[in-house]
């Protein structure tokens, strides 16, 4: 698990406030981190063009101009006048060394984004626009220096952002490259160091990126066990029965010891699955809302879910359903809320009465995630998404693996069904959301089949194997 931050400007301080380091100290390291990566990927005499700023984050490709001079072919492109004391030194310091600039883009094997970074915070004019545009448009390897010019500090994407390659972020993560919507432009994300660990570099911090290493799979270690050592999860099947018997096959197959489908009718489950039209009396964790509709009557929902206190996830039709919500005000109970941007913003017209749409929701997924957690701080959000959000009390978790193979009918109800599963065997409700979203990603990504043509029972599947691919 790493650390993400806001923005680094109060890291790079206390560098030089505790730790007797420089501007300039962090700032050649910056451009070192860059050379390395390039050093490590492609030969001398590789061309190279850096398009540096007006700001520190066209220094860092100045610089990295210089580290590079001699052994690449460096194009140093300076569209603006210089404003910052660190740009204008980097300059005199590659003039001296007789790095020339060149005033046009012209084709190079790679490009460095040395445009803005942290600090861009209001929209590119024009004239950067159409040198984003022609950079973009260039065959070459393309490499962002921090943060991708275009991607502002809030997060906001600007209509004509830098797509790299590759970002090489500067001493820690920000939350800015998790942004959905920033996805496609960020690349391959590498962070590098200024100088010291990121032990020192890094403060405190309460949101943390989520990693493949973090997954810890359900454990069957113990041997003298029996079907019951491992739950029991009761999966609601609603009008649309699919969904819920896609979720109860994840459950089963994520360990639950036993999964029953809450069912009004006769339905036909795969038959390791069983059903019963009342939650089972040994039921040690509930799921609701997959393809659910209107299906159940509301006594029978007071009765089973809201007087309950069984360790619950809501997803999907729950958040159109003002009794089910209800259960959000049970303090002492495990519960895992599951939507989607659009059900969030239902979801958050029920609770606030504020009309959000999807988009303004997608723009501001952390600010969202963390007003949601003011108010229900007891309860743990997981907002899908390209970059899926996990929040509880004050802890936010990203998880960046998401691949868009999931983006079909069905994964989200796979996914309600691993947090049960890990609900019913025990798992508090944040470890529950989290190993489930890690479980998800990684099974997806271990598909081998065409990205388009995964279905949920293929996830389902993989869920199966996750044991033996992690370890290997
Ligand atoms: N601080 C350090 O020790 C280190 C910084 N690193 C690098 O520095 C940048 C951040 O540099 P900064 O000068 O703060 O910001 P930018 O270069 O991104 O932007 C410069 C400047 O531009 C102005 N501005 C903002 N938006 C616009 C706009 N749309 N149009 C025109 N001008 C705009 C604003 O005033 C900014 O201040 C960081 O990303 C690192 O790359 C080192 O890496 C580490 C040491």
């Amino acid at each position: 698990m790493q650390k993400v931050f806001e923005n680094c400007y109060a890291l790079d301080e206390r560098c030089y406030e505790s730790y007797g380091l420089s501007e300039d100290i962090l700032m050649e390291h910056a451009a070192a981190g860059m050379a390395d990566y390039i050093r490590k990927h492609f030969p001398k005499g590789t061309s190279v063009l850096i398009v540096a700023g007006t700001g520190n984050n066209g220094a860092d490709g100045i610089a990295l101009g210089r580290q590079l001079h001699g052994d690449y072919e460096i194009k140093l492109h300076i569209p603006f006048t210089l404003h910052s004391e660190m740009a204008k030194r980097q300059f005199e310091r590659a003039r001296l060394l007789g790095l020339k600039t060149v005033d046009e883009v012209s084709q190079t094997d790679i490009v460095v984004d040395a445009l803005f970074g942290a600090g861009l915070n209001r929209n590119i004019d024009e004239a950067t626009e159409h040198l984003l545009h022609q950079l973009n448009a260039m065959k070459a390897y393309k490499i962002a220096c921090d943060i991708p010019t275009g991607v502002g500090v809030k997060g906001t994407l600007m209509p004509m952002a830098f797509h790299a390659d590759v970002t090489l972020t500067m001493g820690a993560y920000k939350e800015a490259l998790f942004l959905d919507a920033c996805k496609d432009v960020v690349g391959e994300l590498l962070r590098v160091d200024l100088g010291v660990s990121s032990l020192f570099y890094e403060g405190e911090s309460h949101t943390c990126l989520l990693e493949r290493c973090d997954l810890k799979l359900p454990s069957r270690r113990e041997q003298s066990t029996h079907k019951g050592s491992f739950g029991h999860a009761a999966v609601f099947c609603g009008e649309k029965e699919g969904a819920g018997i896609i979720s109860g096959m994840a459950a089963a197959t994520f360990g639950a010891g036993l999964t029953t489908l809450v069912v009004h009718e006769k339905i036909t489950p795969p038959p390791y699955l069983m059903h019963s039209t009342v939650v089972p009396d040994n039921a040690s964790a509930m799921a609701i809302g997959m393809g659910l509709g209107c299906h159940f009557e509301s006594e029978f929902l007071q009765k089973y879910v809201v007087k309950s206190h069984l360790p619950i996830v809501l997803d999907a039709d729950s958040f159109y359903n003002e009794e089910i919500l209800a259960v959000l005000e049970q303090k002492d109970r495990e519960i895992v809320i599951t939507p989607h941007p659009k059900e969030f913003v239902v979801l958050w017209k029920v609770l606030t009465g504020e009309q959000l749409t999807v988009t303004q929701v997608q723009e501001k997924r952390f600010e969202m995630v963390r007003k949601f957690n003011d108010r229900y701080p007891h309860i743990t959000i997981l907002l899908k998404g390209a970059n899926t959000l996990i929040m509880q009390e004050e802890r936010l978790y990203i998880n960046p693996l998401g691949c868009s193979k999931l983006s079909k009918g069905g994964s989200g109800d796979v996914l309600s069904g691993l947090i049960v599963a890990l609900l019913a065997q025990g798992y508090t409700a944040i470890d529950a959301a989290i190993q489930a979203s890690l479980a998800l990603v990684i099974a997806a990504h271990q598909y081998e089949g065409a990205s388009y043509a995964m279905l949920p029972t293929d996830l389902v599947e993989e869920i199966g194997r996750l044991e033996y691919t992690v370890k290997g």
